[in-house]
């Protein structure tokens, strides 16, 4: 049997002079610890999805970002800081959806650039930060999981919530955001069950997200994605909570793809429909989710299923990893500072954003 890992979960850590990312790719069979030493073997990482999920992107783009300016040779200011730029775009061309991802980067180069000491000081402030905005993630995640407590529906039962994809402690630097708020509703006795969408095609649902809640004693019960309508249909839903991995200024969100069709099964059953999610995933530049870019991953995502081919030869593919909910189908996005409004997110939270 595989070791258990340490609980809580923290899938991007700093430890001495490199990073330790949990292989999410291997769990939930395998727990294995990937060690990261230099910003390109990052770039992989979050392309392969070694990490994934929206924030822990970020926070594993940060640490790529410091293991970047280690690699640059040169003492001289901006020629480091030219350098720089550029190792962020090799990290910031892995993943096109996560805003997160640019949010961090963007705030490692406003770190380093705001910085008028040597090379030396920028590497060691480069270092500080990442290490914060991980630290802060958790904070965040905590906070997301207490606001989320006042939108659990008044009722004598306890609650039957689903989720799709994983926006757990796996996706986020621990904790997690919809299993932030899974967490406090069931430490707050308010929670029955955990309905988990297996979330096609990689199964972060069926595999991540379970495996997250049976670490906890969190009840689960996984379901294929094409089964939570008639999950709703037969009352057993009382709640849907997901993440998001980008929210545009009028409240669309960008999160796994088959999201949407959850958001419009909820709507037709008058189930409440709640996006969790930190300031850092929202991108006030986007007016609108049509904006939103939409990352298409490779086929084999779909025709893969571990070593066996499930298609036939000569079948075309195509394999959007997001889609876009409309706000109209959003009840409420639940943040660190907060529950608002799609409609109210611009007005309310534009001006605590960092970077
Ligand atoms: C807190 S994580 C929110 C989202 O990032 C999550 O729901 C999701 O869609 C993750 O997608 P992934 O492709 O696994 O990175």
């Amino acid at each position: 049997m595989a070791p258990k890992l340490n609980s809580p979960v923290y899938p991007v850590v700093w430890c001495d002079d490199h990073v330790q990312l949990i292989d999410q790719t291997r769990l939930p069979g395998e727990h294995t610890v990937v060690e990261i030493r230099r910003s390109g073997d990052m770039a992989t990482a979050i392309q392969t999805m070694i990490v994934r999920g929206a924030p822990a992107i970020g926070v594993a783009a940060a640490f790529g970002m410091y293991l970047g300016s280690r690699e640059i040779s040169t003492s001289d200011r901006e020629a480091f800081l030219q350098q720089l730029e550029g190792i962020g775009k090799t990290l910031g061309a892995t993943r096109p959806t996560a805003v997160n991802l640019f949010w961090a980067v963007s705030r490692m180069l406003k770190v380093a650039q705001g910085n008028p000491g040597s090379v030396g000081d920028i590497q060691a402030q480069l270092l500080q930060t990442a290490v914060a905005i991980a630290s802060e993630d958790v904070q965040t995640c905590k906070a997301i999981g207490e606001h989320g407590l006042s939108i659990l529906p008044q009722s004598p039962e306890k609650l039957c919530l689903l989720t799709h994809c994983n926006a757990g402690a796996l996706a986020t630097a621990g904790y997690g955001t919809a299993l932030g708020v899974v967490r406090s509703a069931w430490t707050a006795g308010r929670l029955a069950q955990v309905y988990a969408d297996e979330t096609r095609p990689r199964l972060q649902g069926a595999k991540l997200t379970a495996w997250e809640c049976v670490q906890e004693g969190i009840p689960v019960t996984v379901i294929a994605d094409g089964m939570a309508a008639h999950c709703m249909q037969q009352g057993m839903i009382d709640l849907v909570v997901v993440g998001a991995d980008r929210i545009a200024a009028n409240g669309d969100a960008a999160n796994k793809i088959g999201t949407y069709s959850v958001a419009l099964c909820a709507q037709a059953h008058k189930i409440p429909f709640y996006v969790a999610a930190p300031l850092s995933t929202i991108d006030f530049d986007l007016t609108d989710g049509s904006k939103i870019p939409i990352e298409e991953r490779h086929p084999s995502e779909l025709y893969q299923l571990g070593d066996l081919n499930i298609c036939p030869p000569g079948v075309e593919f195509y394999n959007p990893a997001f889609d876009v909910t409309p706000a109209a189908l959003i009840a409420g996005i639940i943040t660190e500072h907060g529950v608002f409004k799609p409609e109210d997110v611009q007005s309310q939270l534009q001006h605590l954003a960092h970077a």
